[in-house]
């Protein structure tokens, strides 16, 4: 029988990747970047040149249709492989990434009467600008002791669906009284290709507060937030939500022939990057955390039991894995830090040195940066530039270096906001470890761990646990294309569980990053002293940062 192949397609924060995987050992064939022609929208609209508010962060629906349009037919076209052989299709899409959608599933933001409201365009998962609805539901949520909190670490993000239809209620009540659903960006897309909308269990259990068991949180609760609420869940949010893995349909024929495939074939539900890389790393056992590090980290474990984690994202059952609770946590901006100090803070003179050793920006300052001993900076940061997803749940706060003094080089700042995302890590492994889903083994997926060899070993040592990296370097897509072919099912060439698929196809790197005893020692001083400063400014003892930001706010 002729070999059989899935694509996987992993939809980041600025680019969406096809890749083309040999389902009989998960070689990945081809792949293929389109960058979204509009970026993350966070400054102006793209049809009117509409300010946007702070903390907004949007994205073009259409940039999502091009990966489709040009990076499937890419991956056919180089790899020469026989469509007719190729038998499912999965994806995975950055999350809580939501838009609003008419009657005719098309969003909101390419009606011509709606276009100039930024609420009727994609809210990225990074979008921000509905704190204030995020602490009212935690605010409520607390006071009438709703169970689903503790799902969720005591607090639901702002980052998540139900702040952001909250916010568009509140600021735009026209937008959502049209709007017909609020959908998963990644839930559209498969959408796009099967003619019809399944939700996937997935992104509505770790970010819709969606429940196997319970379902949603009440229709009691939802008026308590807003009566113009209370039938949210079997409205605008209504459908069945179906377990990962599933197929959610059939391509059609109109979209085969854009693609370039049979018409026919099995399109799997959608998926969370973050989750699809599990599998994808060939994780489907407890023990092992998974880190897809890349513009920010998702920290995702394994469990049979419901435990309460402080600042967890979500604790969803069958949520990564059938068959075991899926555990979340998250820092909102690991490789997003270092992109910032690049752009905005390395001197130019660092840059020129760069080109005269004939390496990029990163390469240099990490060449730089290695020479440099634990310790030896005498710098320490926070994290926080994109605020705080884990375990403080706080988007409101933000970054903070010490130690500065005249002597100071870019190097030794590079290398201590490697440190410091490092040290959030190291609080979330803590907080899994240290209540009851205990991290045995760490595993990095993702674009960091291929592209900074320093970072990785800094981990290693401030975690004090060996590293496993994946073998894959698109460890998310290479997942989505698991799940693609587990849509199909063994009768058609694929497979019919995610952990025979996993077992199949996925590998790790013989080498993996191991503690170096001595750097270990003194990052265990370095960490106490972060978590003193991550307390103090964190937890209420010195509300600087939100003053500051309050301050802004209000010039
Ligand atoms: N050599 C490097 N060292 C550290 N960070 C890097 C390096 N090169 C790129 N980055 C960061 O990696 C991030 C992109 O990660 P990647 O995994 O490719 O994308 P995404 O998170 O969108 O899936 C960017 O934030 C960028 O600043
Ligand atoms: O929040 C999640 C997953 O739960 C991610 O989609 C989000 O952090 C974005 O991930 P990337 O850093 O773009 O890979």
């Amino acid at each position: 029988m002729a070999k059989k192949f899935a694509i996987g397609i992993d939809y980041g924060t600025l680019s969406g990747r096809a890749v083309l995987v040999d389902l009989s050992d998960g070689t990945e064939v081809t792949d293929h970047v389109t960058p979204y022609a509009h970026s993350v929208i966070d400054e102006f609209l793209p049809v009117s040149n509409r300010k946007l508010e702070h903390d907004w962060a949007l994205e073009h629906p259409n940039d999502y249709l091009d990966v489709l349009k040009i990076s499937v037919p890419a991956v056919m076209k180089e790899s020469g492989v026989n469509p007719e052989d190729v038998i499912g299709l999965g994806i995975d899409f950055t999350a809580n990434t939501m838009m609003p959608i008419d009657t005719n599933g098309e969003p909101l933001c390419f009606d011509p009467n709606y276009m100039d409201n930024p609420h009727s365009w994609v809210k990225l998962w990074k979008h921000h600008a509905a704190q204030s609805e995020a602490d009212l539901i935690n605010e409520i949520a607390t006071k009438r002791d709703e169970a689903f909190l503790n799902r969720y670490g005591g607090k639901i993000s702002s980052e998540w669906m139900i702040p952001k239809v909250w916010q568009i209620l509140n600021e735009a009540p026209e937008i959502y009284d049209y709007t017909d659903q609020f959908i998963e960006a990644t839930d559209w897309v498969v959408s796009k290709m099967t003619g019809k909308i399944s939700r996937n269990s997935c992104s509505a259990g770790y970010k819709s507060i969606w429940n196997k068991k319970d379902g949603y949180p009440s229709k009691d609760f939802f008026k308590a937030l807003d009566p113009r609420l209370e039938d949210l869940t079997d409205t605008k949010l209504r459908g069945e939500i179906v377990p990962l893995g599933t197929k959610a349909g059939e391509l059609t024929a109109d979209m085969a022939s854009q693609l370039g495939l049979r018409a026919g074939i099995a399109i799997a539900v959608g998926n969370v990057d973050a989750h699809a890389a599990v599998p994808g790393v060939g994780v489907v056992t407890p023990g092992k955390l998974v880190m897809a590090m890349g513009t920010s980290i998702c920290h995702m474990i394994l469990g049979t039991e419901e435990r309460e984690v402080e600042g967890m994202c979500g604790v969803v059952e069958d949520g990564i894995i059938p068959g075991y609770l899926g555990y979340e946590a998250g820092q909102s901006a690991v490789g997003d830090i270092f992109a910032w100090y690049i752009d905005q803070g390395v001197p130019a003179y660092t840059y020129k040195l760069a080109e005269i050793a004939g390496l990029n920006i990163h390469e240099y300052l990490e060449l730089k940066a290695s020479e440099y001993r634990p310790g030896e900076t005498g710098l320490l940061a926070l994290d926080w530039w994109n605020g705080n997803r884990s375990v403080l749940v706080d988007t409101n706060l933000t970054g903070m270096i010490v130690g500065y003094t005249l002597l100071t080089k870019p190097e030794e700042i590079y290398r201590t906001l490697l440190e410091a995302t490092a040290f959030g890590t190291r609080k979330i492994v803590d907080a899994f470890h240290n209540n009851g889903i205990p991290v045995e083994e760490l595993y990095a997926c993702g674009g960091l761990p291929q592209k900074n060899k320093l970072l990785m070993q800094i981990y290693a040592d401030v975690m004090n646990r060996e590293i496993k990296i994946a073998a894959s370097k698109q460890t998310p897509a290479l997942g989505a294309a698991m799940f693609g072919a587990v849509a199909a099912g063994s009768v058609n060439g694929g497979y019919d569980s995610i952990v025979d698929a996993a077992e199949q196809m996925a590998r790790v790197h013989e080498e993996s990053y191991k503690p170096i005893k001595e750097n270990v020692l003194v990052y265990e001083k370095l960490y106490q002293e972060y978590s003193k400063l991550h307390d103090y400014f964190g937890r209420g003892e010195n509300d600087v940062m939100k003053n500051l930001k309050a301050i802004k706010e209000t010039t």
